[in-house]
């Protein structure tokens, strides 16, 4: 069996740039985000993200985090505006989280670790699908919402209520009918800057979008992220929880931001 990558310490973040050079790049992901040092840009639009509930189609443990899809056939959920240009459709939202609830995001804010972030990942409809999207240094843009530790969030828990069908890697199971618009905190400022998928293949073709507001989770939420598993039906079980990458070096690269 091929030795993936993953987040172990045989497999983890410091061994991805063995099998994906990349990993060493230019513009990789995540940051550590430095309010003080993020130039405010009014030139930046406000984000506009429209979601079509009626265009979420299933959910699914992928080994790695558990993910939404969504039917990306037209531009029914959509993200324009922010820093880009053109539409990008909304493919899948995902997750990172930690194995406690002091640690847990991707990106950092002045060094500050969030207990969960959350990431919606959209294309660029100027390439004719997502995997060509995938390749190009405009084709993806993600919005990045951390998880604060706190009451309990009612919208994300009917997301947690699927997670029992599945719990393995390659499980999946219809998930029709939801808006990720409920997810998203009251205010849309934001933080943006060129980077990469935080995982394999860490291509460099995201414009990253972080929320400045998080969305509240509360513990026993987060428990229930951990009671995934990274391991598929029949191997031996291993918790899936800190499935995140650390802060990569910004290289000289700008963090602009939306709001003063
Ligand atoms: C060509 C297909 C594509 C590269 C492989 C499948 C895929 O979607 N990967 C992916 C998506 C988002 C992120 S993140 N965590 O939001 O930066 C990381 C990895
Ligand atoms: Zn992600």
């Amino acid at each position: 069996m091929s030795h993936g990558w993953g987040y172990g310490p045989g497999n983890g973040p410091d061994k991805w740039v063995e099998n994906y050079p990349i990993a060493d790049g230019p513009r990789q992901s995540p940051v550590d985000i430095v309010p003080g040092e993020a130039r405010y840009d009014g030139a930046l639009q406000a984000l506009n993200l429209k979601y079509d509930p009626g265009t979420s189609k299933g959910i699914v443990n992928s080994g790695h985090s558990f993910q939404v899809d969504f039917v990306d056939d037209d531009d029914s959920s959509s993200l324009k505006g922010g820093p880009i240009s053109g539409t990008y459709r909304l493919r899948q939202f995902h997750f990172h989280w930690g194995g406690a609830d002091d640690r847990g995001s991707e990106h950092t804010v002045a060094g500050t670790k969030y207990a969960a972030e959350l990431h919606l990942v959209h294309w660029n409809t100027k390439y004719p699908s997502f995997g060509d999207a995938a390749g190009q240094s405009d084709g993806l843009a993600v919005v990045g919402v951390f998880l604060q530790i706190g009451s309990a969030n009612a919208q994300l828990q009917t997301v947690l209520d699927a997670l029992d069908s599945i719990k393995a890697k390659g499980q999946q199971t219809t998930f029709t009918g939801f808006d990720p618009s409920v997810l998203l905190p009251g205010s849309l400022d934001y933080w943006t800057y060129d980077g990469s998928l935080t995982t394999p293949p860490l291509l460099e073709s995201v414009t990253w979008i972080v929320l400045k507001e998080p969305i509240s989770v509360s513990s026993d939420q987060m428990s229930k992220f951990r009671s995934l598993l990274f391991s598929a039906e029949g191997e031996d079980a291993s918790c899936m929880m800190d499935n995140y990458r650390p802060p990569q070096p910004l290289k000289g690269r700008q963090v602009r931001a939306s709001f003063n």
